[in-house]
């Protein structure tokens, strides 16, 4: 399915962004583990999501859904699944590989598209196997896991990857022995934050070798609730379009602004977009606020390494910004946009050079030279990768020719709806 954005109309109005992906899959997963019922509100029902939904049922929890994202799981004793697909979704796959790792008696494969099977796991089945963990495979999918009792450990989460210090962290709930992740760069901390939330135990200190987090004491979990906040990831999306897009003015309600999500919009904010934050609060644990862009005249920014891990998903929105910004942008430490659904990094490049965009990669960095505006006018290759097509079609409501995306069915990875929601707001996509 090709889609095109066609400029010429604003944006403008409330965008109705989805649950939180992460919190999507964690929600689910610690629901799982826990004794008891946890409801779950605005949860993300998108295919990533879903394919964690059936993995937990599969491994026998209850699950029960009614409109609206309203979900509830009744945890308890897993059972091997025999074969276990998670489709497109390293969270999926990650977190999983390691909740089953600690849990005796458990056996399971993990299986995933073409996509995630060239995806890397020795970076967390590593760490796993310091833990005693059995792992049968290489560094990619298919991966049969034993479960079995688990030791310690002291883990450096190098490259910073949240999915890795969570699979470590689940891992670590069926063992009394020393989990520590030592994290020289912090990555989100919706594990850490639910964990709580579900009674486990935490504790935290910084060190020169950067921030340590360490299961306490207690690491059992019981059910609870949880109100999921709009995903800042999904959200990117209308509002790059918000900025880029002349008469726009575009309002998020209920977003969640974690520090460790929320890099794309300081880096905005640094550029001159005009965004503001009201009604901050906590919602089950986690820092909620309403987030309105307007348009506005953007300057080029310079990224660097340590500020990666709080946009890592939002760089293929970045990058369209930086299009539309006077002047050379510079983003540093984008290795592991190599590693996601697609190359992102190749695939960011290829697509603004084919709407007329001079961007070039040395090594992890990204330079774009912006010129204020973009011609567009293009088909663009997303290589499978729902961000990378609903970046260019964000870009292509602001350029002066339309722009195609040769895919976009696989944009309900982590936002169906999208279309809708861009159209709702006046946006030509057909
Ligand atoms: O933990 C998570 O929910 C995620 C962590 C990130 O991956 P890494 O852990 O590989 O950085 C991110 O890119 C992914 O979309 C979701
Ligand atoms: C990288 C992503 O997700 P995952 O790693 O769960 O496939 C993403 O959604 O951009």
């Amino acid at each position: 399915m090709k889609l095109v954005a066609t400029p010429g109309s604003f944006v403008t109005g409330e965008a109705a962004i989805p649950g939180d992906k992460s919190c999507s899959h964690r929600a689910l997963i610690l629901g799982a583990m826990a004794e008891g019922e946890t409801r779950i509100s605005g949860m993300l029902e998108s295919d990533d999501v879903l394919a964690t939904a059936r993995a937990i049922e599969a491994f026998g929890a209850r699950v029960d859904h009614s409109d609206g994202g309203k979900w509830i799981v009744r945890g308890g004793t897993w059972r091997s699944p025999g074969s276990i697909d998670c489709g497109n979704s390293g969270t999926t796959a990650r977190l999983l590989i390691g909740a089953v790792a600690g849990m005796p008696a458990v056996r399971a494969v993990f299986t995933g598209d073409e996509s995630l099977s060239t995806r890397p796991m020795q970076r967390l089945t590593v760490p796993l196997e310091r833990m005693g963990a059995i792992i049968e495979g290489g560094d990619r999918l298919p991966l049969t896991v034993q479960g079995t009792q688990l030791g310690g450990i002291d883990h450096r989460n190098v490259p910073a990857s949240a999915q890795v210090k969570s699979a470590v962290l689940l891992a670590g709930l069926g063992t009394n022995a020393p989990v520590s992740i030592t994290e020289p760069m912090p990555s989100r901390n919706h594990t850490e934050l639910m964990l709580a939330r579900f009674g486990c135990e935490l504790e935290y200190s910084e060190t020169p070798g950067g921030q340590v987090t360490r299961l306490g004491r207690r690491r059992t979990l019981v059910g609870c609730e949880i109100k999921i906040g709009a995903d800042p990831s999904s959200a990117a999306f209308p509002l790059v379009a918000a900025a880029i897009v002349p008469g726009s003015d575009v309002l998020v309600r209920g977003m969640l602004v974690n520090p460790l999500r929320t890099g794309l919009y300081e880096t905005m904010e640094a550029m001159g977009t005009d965004i503001r934050l009201s009604n901050e609060r906590l919602q089950s644990g986690e820092i909620v606020a309403d987030v309105r862009i307007t348009h506005s005249h953007l300057r080029p920014c310079h990224v660097r390494p340590e500020q990666i891990p709080a946009m890592i998903d939002e760089i293929p929105a970045l990058a369209v910004a930086c299009a539309f910004a006077d002047g050379e942008s510079l983003i540093e430490g984008l290795g592991e946009l190599r590693v996601k659904e697609s190359d992102r990094l190749g695939a960011i490049v290829a697509g603004l050079a084919a709407c007329g965009v001079v961007a070039m990669v040395h090594g992890d960095t990204l330079r774009i030279f912006g010129r204020g505006q973009v011609q567009g006018g293009a088909n663009v290759a997303t290589q499978g990768d729902h961000r990378i097509a609903m970046a260019f079609l964000a870009l292509g409501l602001a350029a002066e020719q339309p722009v195609e995306v040769d895919r976009a069915e696989m944009i309900a990875t982590s936002f169906p709806g999208f279309t809708e929601v861009m159209q709702a707001l006046g946006a030509d996509l057909r």
